[in-house]
């Protein structure tokens, strides 16, 4: 239920209020710091203030300090400021210090109710949009809030405007053809094809006919004449996965075609024009397969005019639990499942395993684990996953770091628990708002503090 937060010194008003604002759930506070105490406790969307609070209820000079401190420690927070009848002055002094609204004693309860409901609707409709924008990258199907994510998804999103050639690096299962398909479906040729091939998952002498193409009778079998892949995309994208793992050979091949914009069909005499754009992924070091002459160095530069790299899961804060989330959604739908969410236990255990097999292996240890759980909740057990003790055990500087990285871990653990709710993890971690705030400026742990 929407809360709101009624700061009047009159018993009469607070009473008039009450039964005004059916609906909606109303606390009260008759003096500023019972208003900031309520502030911190019920978090209202919407505070109905008084400006002329004791111990000066004559003067509004109380009122906007409460107002200040309101809009301080909770900015989105609407505040309609409640003045004396001929006291503009104050209102507008009030507006221009950040209230979203003021209304003129006497209380007219139909008005007044009108205004508290369009600043609730406002108030609702400006979380929706902070949670979409939290939860959705520049590039739409790319879950991720983290830095090393957003920063490579803007990266992807300018590129996308181009036909430069663009280069996916990451390890396997981060979401490199997923990045692909998204520059694709930002750029002018979005509703031309968009062709994939993994050049590590077709046997060497196959790869050069299903990329090129075959005319009839080019070889034993060949009994008509195919497209290849480079065809096949003709306009659009051709996504080539796994660059690293192409043969020698071919890459001399590719290399014409990347320069020259044309192919030749195998057992062909004709030269065929494409125009289309190249995206590449691999998870090797092309570099030092370069240096080690198993990767042509001319077309190393041909396909990485701009590279992408793809930060594994374990860089990207608390990606994990949000795409865990949007997982466990889809699964629970697919499977008909009961599953609701997940313990304790199973989002600690997800937050400091490190990943290997990244987002791949997060699905398909949530796959499982939907089937697998018994109750509501999702737990480490389910996922296969056991709460161990900190692995940074083995590698210890001191006992400052090792508190450090003690109270991170445990921060972002409360602060998951508390589902992203700040006054609830430092209630959970026994310390006030404040100071889980500033352990969190001192521990830099900027994600949070830009989601509270
Ligand atoms: N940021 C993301 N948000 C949502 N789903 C994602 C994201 N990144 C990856 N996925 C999902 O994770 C899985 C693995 O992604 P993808 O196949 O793109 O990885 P990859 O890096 O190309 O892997 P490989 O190198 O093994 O081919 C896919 O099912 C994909 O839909």
């Amino acid at each position: 239920m929407d809360k709101i937060l009624v700061v009047d010194d009159d018993l009469g008003i607070q009473k008039q209020l009450k039964w005004a604002l059916s609906g909606v759930d109303v606390v009260f506070a008759a003096d500023r710091p019972s208003a900031i105490t309520q502030l911190r406790r019920f978090e209202p969307s919407v505070v109905t203030l008084d400006l002329g609070l004791p111990p000066d209820p004559a003067n509004a000079s109380e009122g906007l300090l409460a107002l200040k401190e309101i809009l301080s420690l909770a900015p989105s927070t609407k505040v309609i400021v409640v003045t004396g009848n001929d006291d503009k002055e104050h209102a507008l002094k009030a507006i221009a210090l950040g209230a979203y609204d003021y209304y003129q004693k006497p209380i007219d309860t139909d008005t007044i109710n009108l205004i508290i409901h369009r600043a609730i609707n406002l108030a609702n409709l400006e979380h929706e949009n902070l949670m979409l924008s939290r939860t959705n990258t520049a590039m739409g199907r790319i879950v991720g809030n983290s830095s090393a994510i957003q920063g490579a998804s803007r990266k992807a999103e300018k590129i996308a405007q181009t036909d430069i050639s663009v280069l996916l690096l990451g390890e396997s299962g981060t979401g490199k053809e997923v990045f692909a398909r998204s520059i694709h479906e930002h750029s002018a040729r979005a509703d031309k094809p968009f062709v994939a091939i993994n050049c590590a998952s077709i046997p060497e002498n196959l790869l050069e006919s299903e990329l090129f193409g075959y005319e009839k009778g080019a070889f034993t079998g060949a009994n008509k004449t195919t497209l290849g892949k480079i065809e096949t995309a003709q306009g659009g994208t051709l996504f080539l996965d796994e660059i690293g793992d192409m043969p020698l050979g071919l890459q001399a091949k590719m290399l014409r075609f990347l320069q020259e914009r044309v192919i030749e069909r195998v057992g062909g005499r004709s030269e065929i024009a494409v125009d289309v754009r190249v995206i590449c992924a691999t998870h090797r070091d092309l570099q030092s397969m370069v240096s080690g002459e198993t990767f042509r160095e001319d077309l190393y530069y041909r396909i990485g005019e701009i590279s992408i790299l793809i930060p594994p899961l374990r860089d990207r804060d608390d990606d994990v639990v949000l795409l865990a989330k949007t997982f466990l959604n889809q699964y629970r739908e697919e499977y008909s499942a009961k599953v609701k969410g997940f313990s304790e236990d199973a989002l600690s255990a997800m937050l400091s395993h490190k990943w290997p097999g990244n987002i791949r292996e997060l699905q398909n240890k949530l796959k499982s684990a939907v089937v697998l759980a018994e109750g509501s909740l999702v737990q480490a057990d389910d996922l296969g996953l056991f709460v161990t003790e900190d692995e940074t055990e083995e590698r210890v500087f001191n006992l400052r770091e090792v508190r450090e990285i003690a109270e991170s871990k445990a921060i972002r653990n409360a602060y998951h628990q508390a589902e992203q709710n700040i006054s609830k993890a430092a209630e959970l971690l026994g310390v006030t708002r404040p100071t889980l705030y500033s352990l969190i400026d001192k521990y830099r742990l900027d994600d949070l503090k830009n989601q509270a």
